[in-house]
């Protein structure tokens, strides 16, 4: 039989385990402390529970960490790490120190079904939701987990689109019982999906960040076939309902491509979409990816947009790329190693 990862288990699921195995209810806390404060990678490791509960638990459980199979080293110091999803299945977690933070880059979904025109995850198509487990893994397993100041779930994968088990592996990095981490350390980036939005909105605290790439809706359609579903315009004025001046930060993310969406027309429409609205831009370069015409604006037109947005009062930073060595953008890795699995398959 299967066993069960534990890892990525909430509070009340530990519970619901303790309890079926007849197990005392204190049992659950002490399981999360094991597994989320002491990182132990066994059951025999949990030395507070009695031998016997501990084989109670062996018989149907096991702690489920999985260390990275691959790695790539960028020479700036990002690591791009390829942990195993499923038979032939592959994520990557991306692991970018920087002066005084560290943050890693967490994937939800392997593949994507939203099929952005300009991202390599959305051309593997979709294959599965990562569970809990697999979202957890990612940060319990990784060699530099210790050093992680941040959490952006920015990685392979529309996270809103698998929110139960996001929203869980979110509750396990802020809860007390699990990483006791401020939601101010954690951005979950969307497309904006119409079923997941207002949710994710109403029960976790962590930032927003939400690709936004054109403020034209039929331009965005092209781009981003999400837009047909729900569109940018409708994204804002939900987003208007909710409070984003104290702790919670709203950002838009807007990858600049050359002669697309680089003049200053769409900045003015930027400032139209986006008036009133406590938040920030987030320009970011593109990362080539095979077979697609889009090509990225160079650092003097980024540079002239971000000046006259956060002149007209829509503060707009520049993002730093990172990894360029390693294929930074997300899906590279994964893509390769699934054509190379594929291949020895052959
Ligand atoms: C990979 S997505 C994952 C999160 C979510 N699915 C989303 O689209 O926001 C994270 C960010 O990477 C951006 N991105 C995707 N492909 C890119 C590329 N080739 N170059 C630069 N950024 C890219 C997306 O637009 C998004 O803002
Ligand atoms: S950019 Fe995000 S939503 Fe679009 S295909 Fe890539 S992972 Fe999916």
């Amino acid at each position: 039989m299967q066993k069960q990862p534990l890892l990525g288990l909430t509070l009340s699921e530990l519970q619901s385990v303790v309890k079926n195995l007849g197990m005392p209810g204190f049992a659950a806390r002490q399981i999360a402390s094991w597994l989320y404060d002491k990182k132990v990678t066994s059951i025999d490791e949990m030395t507070n529970l009695s031998l016997k509960h501990r084989e109670y638990l062996k018989d149907a459980y096991e702690v489920g960490a999985a260390a990275p199979v691959d790695a790539m080293r960028s020479i700036d110091g990002t690591v791009k790490y390829l942990y195993q999803a499923g038979e032939g299945h592959f994520v990557e977690a991306v692991y970018i120190p920087d002066e005084d933070r560290a943050t890693l880059c967490v994937s939800s979904q392997v593949g994507c079904k939203m099929n952005c025109k300009f991202c390599m995850t959305g051309k593997q198509g979709f294959t599965a939701n990562l569970t809990a487990n697999q979202i957890i893994n990612q940060i319990s397993s990784l060699p530099e987990r210790d050093k992680l100041t941040n959490v952006v779930m920015m990685g392979m994968g529309e996270p809103l689109d698998n929110l139960d088990e996001v929203l869980k592996a979110l509750e396990i990095m802020t809860a007390s019982y699990g990483y006791s981490w401020s939601p101010k350390r954690i951005t979950l980036s969307s497309v904006g999906l119409r079923k997941g939005l207002q949710r994710f909105i109403e029960e976790s605290d962590c930032h927003l960040a939400v690709s936004l790439h054109t403020p034209v809706p039929l331009q965005r359609r092209e781009l981003m076939p999400a837009e047909k579903a729900f569109s940018i315009t409708e994204i804002v004025e939900l987003l208007r309902n909710y409070d984003f001046s104290k702790q919670r930060r709203l950002s838009f993310e807007y990858i600049v491509f050359k002669g697309v969406n680089d003049s200053l027309l769409y900045a003015k429409e930027l400032l139209k979409l986006l008036r009133g609205l406590d938040c920030r831009i987030n320009l970011i370069r593109f990362h080539a990816i095979p077979g697609v015409g889009l090509e990225g604006a160079d650092m003097e037109t980024m540079t002239t947009l971000r000046d006259y947005l956060t002149s007209h009062g829509l503060f707009t930073t520049i993002r730093a790329s990172r990894g360029e060595d390693i294929f930074a953008a997300c899906g590279m890795l994964s893509t390769a190693k699934q054509e190379e699995n594929k291949q020895e398959l052959i």
